[in-house]
This record gives structure tokens, C-alpha cells and sequence, in this order.
């Protein structure tokens, strides 16, 4: 009750996005910046160790409870969970801790859609900004042949670094990657995120801890006076005064402990609650699809089709294969070996080195479409050719602006899908070849966000549409079988690799895609949900402008990963922690 209840700048959501930008905005001290979080802030095992990234039940108490997907028509109507952070540090506290960021192609795609600033060349400053390099020993960077760029990281408060602890086997992974011929870049954080690449993981080798978003942005200022965290507190509505020039934002209602109460903005509300619960927030404060807002009983304040459109996220396929090794220590061998995991564990207490500082591996391959099928142009050009309404969901049928920023999103999707400096398909680069993915990373289908006419505030009406768009379905069948020549080539033959799951019999696109369909190895979802509130022109559809402010409102921003037009082909937080360093520069600019 004594903390003032007016700040200049109210962030909601204390992830990542959410976190740097209150960093940011603190360093200057004569502004006033509170975030509201709807976790807590949380330090276990979980959390802090990078081995346990590999366990999410080990977290499941820091998400939102319940969220699901509908039924998903591409996937035999099947719902999903889709796992999204509730923890001071949100998605950094419990992911999979690989740092890797997109192409330059990737963010070019974002300026081409008339985002001015947004292509590589203005991501790259705030990606070199937030990051600090902690390089593997010489002896591992010599065994294993790492290689990295050191000029594009900087000395910013996020260490990614690359453990000391690597398996063997992965070399033989590496061999036969490079035997494909396909580019091989230095780093795929240059920019060049086409080709096999080391990554590093959010980890500090200092400590052998989980580095997120709280422990690098939050944890080293948290003496500021003039930034305030509130956690276990959910932020309910963003209160909007209709203003001449559109609703303007004065404040949020929040929730804590079964009190409601309001925290005013003087300056903006910033939000930073991630692509799942940013449409919802915008939709229950009036802004939003006028048809969605009245079927809920929300007075529409400002109608834009836009928030909660465009959602879209990495679908992928796991692939199952049987591998067997002579090599000791595996990847494995913490589970499978007692003593040796008691020798790591006790090596981990004393100097936190070993096993338990290896997350989920330091090496990805991402790979152009025209490197994975022969047949690139003719996938290109069937979705360059669909009609511009075909495959989209019905909130766009009857919005003109929609439809034409799909359209435009489309025609670049098809470009990137004919270049080889852009990649269409993921796959990890693993040092046990057991379980592989194909991850599609420039998915043609889009999805919903759409608040519950029955419940408002409760789990919204969330629809990826996966593999709605056949293009998508192609990728998965052109995907698996590039991938089975790298499998099975001459250089893994010592590991008698042999598919499982679909099967080598499995041959066609439609029968690779039914075979993983009907095993239920198919995904809408990487953890990697994007794009719901899109920066776009408001006359192409967009819902913020590329200085990330709500079309239609005044003060009012959004931050997080909603942004995000076109997914970038990489896992995402990487692009977030750039997003968030780029979005505080823009709003301290504001006038
Ligand atoms: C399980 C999992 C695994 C992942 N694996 C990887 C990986 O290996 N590599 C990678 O690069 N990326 C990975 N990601 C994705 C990455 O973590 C996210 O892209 C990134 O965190 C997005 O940042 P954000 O700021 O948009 O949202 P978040 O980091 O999710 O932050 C949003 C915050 O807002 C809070 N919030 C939401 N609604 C409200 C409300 N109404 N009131 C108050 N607070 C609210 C949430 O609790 C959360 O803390 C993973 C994500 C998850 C969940």
C-alpha cells in the first residue's frame, strides 16, 4: 500500500522483452518504471542448472496452467499444449538455452515489409549490445573444431558461452554435415544462419548457471529506486480514455491476492506479455476484432482486426531413429551410468564444470531450401501461386488489409524459399543421432489468438492451423528426406543408424507427413509462438507500427515477441533478448 501508484512507464510481463526494456528505461534515474509480472521470481535446481533444460516437467510449476491449443485441422484435430512462461524472466528461465539468432535475410524480410530499422543491419547493434562471448577452452576449441565471430557479440549483460563438456560422437555428426557440400559458416550468429553452426548457450561459465533474462538484467541493478517489480500480480486490462486522436493508455488493472487495484502510466504501457497473452490483454482492454470483442460482451474501444492475427510459430516433425556407439561418456550417460553421474555431479558442486553444465547441445544445422530439395522452385512457386485468400483463417476473409498483408508476406516467404543465404529447415546437430527434428521455419500457415466469447479471462481460443497450407506438408517430406541422406551416409556408418519413426519405407510427401501424423510425432509448436500482434503497416494489416506503437491508440506499445511478422529461422530467444534491447532505444527516443 505505500509503493506510489503512478510510475512513467508500466511494463507488463517480466520476461524477456519485459525485463531488458526496464532495464533500460531505469538507467536513466529521473524515470519512474514499475513491471508487472504474473510469476514469481524463482530459484531451483530447475532453473539454474543448464543439464535440467533437457526436463520441462522439472518447471512445469513456472507456466501458465492449461493453455491449449483448439483442435488443430491440419493435425486430425488434435488440441496441443502451448507452454508459455509464468516466472520473473519468463521463456529464458526454462527453455532450452540455445543463443542463435536468424539469417540477415531473416530480419531483411521485416524492413521489406516496411518496417524501416528492423533488417539486419539495425538488429545487429542490439544484438551485439546485449551479449558477452565466453568461448570453450582451447583444448575443446581445438578437439571439437568450434569456430565463432567474436565482433558480433559486445560486452552486454547476457553471457552465452559454449560448455567445455563435449561429446565425441558429435564429430562424426560433423563430418557427415560437411560432407553434404552445404555452406558452412563461421557462426550462424553473423548473420549466416544457413549452414551447420556452433551456438552458444544463455549460461554463465563463471558460475555454471542458466543466464536469463532476470539474471542478466535484472539481478545486477535491482538496488534502482526507481524500478519497482511486482510478482504474483497479473495485469488484467490496459485502462484506454477515448482521446481525440484515438483511445489513449493511462494505466493497467491488475490482480494480486484477490485485490484489484490500478497502477497508472504517466508516460506509456508498455506490453511485454508474450504472443499468447498480448492479443488477449489488447482484446480485453477493447482493442481488437470488433466481432470478437462484442461476442465476449468487451465494449470496442478501438477495432482492429489485426491483434491476434498473423500467429505462427516453428511446426516440426521428431524423427526416431536406432543408433548404437562404443563411445563413453554419450550424451546419455548421466542417466544411464550412476557413478558417472555421481563423479559430474560432484565435479559440478566443487568447480561447476561437467556434464551438468551441457544443455541441449552447441550445434544446429539450418538449411536453405534450394540445399534440401532439387524441387525448391516448384514449392516456391506453388505458394507464390495460391489465391490470396487461400489456407487463411476466417477473421481475415472479409478485412481487405489482412488479406493484402498476407499476401505481401507470401511473396517474400516464396523469395526466401528460392535463396540459399536464408534457411527453410531446422535440424539439431546432434552428438546422438537418436531423435531428430525437422523443424519447418518459414511456415506458410497462420493461426488465431481470439479471447473466449464464454470466458473473456480465461485461456483464449488459440489455432496454430499447422500444416494447413500444403506448402508446409511438402517441407516436412522434403525435409526427412535430405535428412536420411545425412543419416545415412558413409561418415555415421559406425553407428548402424536405422529410422523408426515414420520409416524408411515411407516415401512420398503425403505418405512421410500421414506415417508422422498417425504416430503423433508431428507438432504445431516449438515453444516459439510469434507474431499475434504484427509490426506491419496498419494497411497491410499490422497491428503496431515499426516504432512498435498500437495502431488506433496513444501510449500504449508492445515489445515482446508478438511483433515479430515473419518468424525468423531460429529458435527465438535470441531475437527476442534483440528485440528488447531495440525497443527500449526506441522508446526512450520518443518525444
Ligand atoms: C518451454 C520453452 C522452451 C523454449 N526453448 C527455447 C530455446 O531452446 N531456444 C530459444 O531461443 N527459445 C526458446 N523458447 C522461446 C523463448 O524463451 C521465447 O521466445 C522468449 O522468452 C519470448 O520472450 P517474450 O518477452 O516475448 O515473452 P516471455 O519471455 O514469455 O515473457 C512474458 C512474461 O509475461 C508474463 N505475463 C504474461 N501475461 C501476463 C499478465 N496478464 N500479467 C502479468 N504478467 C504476465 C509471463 O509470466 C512472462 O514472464 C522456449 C520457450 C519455452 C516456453
Amino acid at each position: 500500500a505505500s509503493r506510489p501508484a503512478e510510475y512513467d512507464y508500466v511494463i507488463v510481463g517480466g520476461g524477456v522483452t519485459g525485463l531488458i526494456v526496464a532495464n533500460r528505461l531505469s538507467e536513466d534515474k529521473s524515470k519512474t518504471v514499475i513491471v508487472i509480472e504474473g510469476g514469481a521470481s524463482v530459484d531451483n535446481d530447475a532453473t539454474m542448472i543448464p543439464w535440467k533444460a533437457n526436463d520441462i516437467s522439472a518447471s512445469a510449476d513456472l507456466i501458465w496452467k492449461g493453455i491449449k491449443t483448439l483442435p488443430e485441422p491440419g493435425l486430425n484435430n488434435t488440441a496441443f499444449d502451448v507452454y508459455v512462461a509464468k516466472v520473473l524472466g519468463g521463456g529464458s528461465v526454462i527453455n532450452g538455452m540455445i543463443y542463435d539468432r536468424g539469417s540477415a535475410a531473416d530480419y531483411d524480410a521485416w524492413e521489406a515489409l516496411g518496417n524501416k530499422g528492423w533488417g539486419w543491419k539495425g538488429m545487429l547493434p542490439y544484438f551485439k549490445k546485449g551479449t558477452r562471448f565466453q568461448p570453450p577452452s582451447p583444448e575443446i576449441t581445438k578437439k571439437f573444431g568450434v569456430t565463432w565471430d567474436p565482433s558480433v557479440y559486445g560486452d552486454g549483460p547476457l553471457t552465452v558461452s559454449i560448455t567445455d563438456t563435449q561429446f565425441d560422437d558429435i564429430k562424426d555428426y560433423w563430418a557427415a554435415w560437411r560432407a553434404t557440400g552445404v555452406y558452412v559458416p563461421r557462426d550462424g550468429n553473423a548473420g549466416q544462419a544457413y549452414g551447420p553452426s556452433w551456438y552458444g548457450n544463455t549460461m554463465d561459465k563463471e558460475t555454471g548457471r542458466r543466464a536469463h533474462a532476470r539474471y542478466a538484467y535484472y539481478d545486477p541493478i535491482a538496488s534502482r529506486r526507481n524500478l519497482v517489480i511486482v510478482t504474483n500480480t497479473e495485469a488484467k486490462r490496459v485502462i484506454l480514455k477515448d482521446n481525440k486522436k484515438g483511445a489513449i493508455a493511462t494505466g493497467v488493472e491488475v490482480t494480486s491476492n484477490g485485490q484489484t487495484y490500478t497502477i497508472n502510466a504517466k508516460k506509456e504501457v508498455i506490453l511485454a506479455a508474450g504472443a499468447v497473452q498480448t492479443p488477449k490483454l489488447l482484446q480485453l482492454s477493447g482493442v481488437g476484432p470488433k466481432s470478437v470483442l462484442k461476442a465476449a460482451g468487451v465494449k470496442v474501444q478501438v477495432e482492429l482486426d489485426s491483434v491476434g492475427s498473423n500467429f505462427h510459430d516453428h511446426p516440426y516433425a521428431t524423427v526416431v531413429f536406432n543408433t548404437t556407439t562404443k563411445t563413453f561418456p554419450t550424451v546419455n550417460s548421466l542417466m544411464t551410468d550412476p557413478e558417472y553421474n555421481a563423479t559430474q555431479w560432484k565435479q559440478y558442486e566443487e568447480k561447476k564444470t561437467g556434464h551438468y553444465t551441457y544443455a541441449r547441445g552447441n550445434a544446429l544445422s539450418f538449411i536453405s531450401l534450394p540445399d534440401v530439395t532439387s524441387g525448391f522452385r516448384n514449392i516456391a512457386n506453388a505458394l507464390a501461386r495460391q489465391k490470396d485468400t487461400d489456407y487463411l483463417p476466417e477473421i481475415y476473409k472479409n478485412n481487405k488489409k489482412l488479406i493484402r498483408g498476407a499476401a505481401k508476406q507470401r511473396k517474400i516467404i516464396s523469395e526466401l524459399y528460392k535463396r540459399k543465404d536464408a534457411a527453410a529447415v531446422e535440424y539439431p546437430l546432434p552428438s546422438d543421432g537418436t531423435y531428430g527434428l525437422v523443424g519447418v521455419q518459414k511456415p506458410a500457415s497462420r493461426g488465431t489468438i481470439h479471447i473466449n466469447a464464454k470466458n473473456p479471462n480465461g485461456i483464449p481460443d488459440i489455432i496454430y492451423n499447422a500444416f494447413v497450407n500444403p506448402v508446409d506438408k511438402t517441407i516436412i517430406g522434403a525435409g526427412l528426406r535430405y535428412m536420411r541422406t545425412v543419416w545415412l551416409s558413409k561418415q555415421l556408418e559406425k553407428f548402424s543408424i536405422s529410422e523408426i519413426i515414420p520409416g524408411a519405407q515411407h516415401t512420398s510427401d503425403d505418405d512421410i507427413f500421414n506415417a508422422l501424423l498417425a504416430s503423433n510425432f508431428l507438432s504445431p509448436t516449438l515453444a516459439h509462438p510469434s507474431g499475434s500482434c504484427p509490426m506491419m503497416p496498419e494497411s497491410d494489416g499490422g497491428c503496431v507500427d515499426d516504432k512498435l506503437q498500437v495502431y488506433g491508440t496513444q501510449r500504449l506499445s508492445v515489445v515482446d515477441a508478438s511483433i515479430i511478422p515473419i518468424i525468423p529461422s531460429c529458435h527465438l530467444q535470441a531475437t527476442a533478448y534483440g528485440i528488447g534491447e531495440k525497443a527500449a532505444d526506441i522508446i526512450k527516443s520518443r518525444k
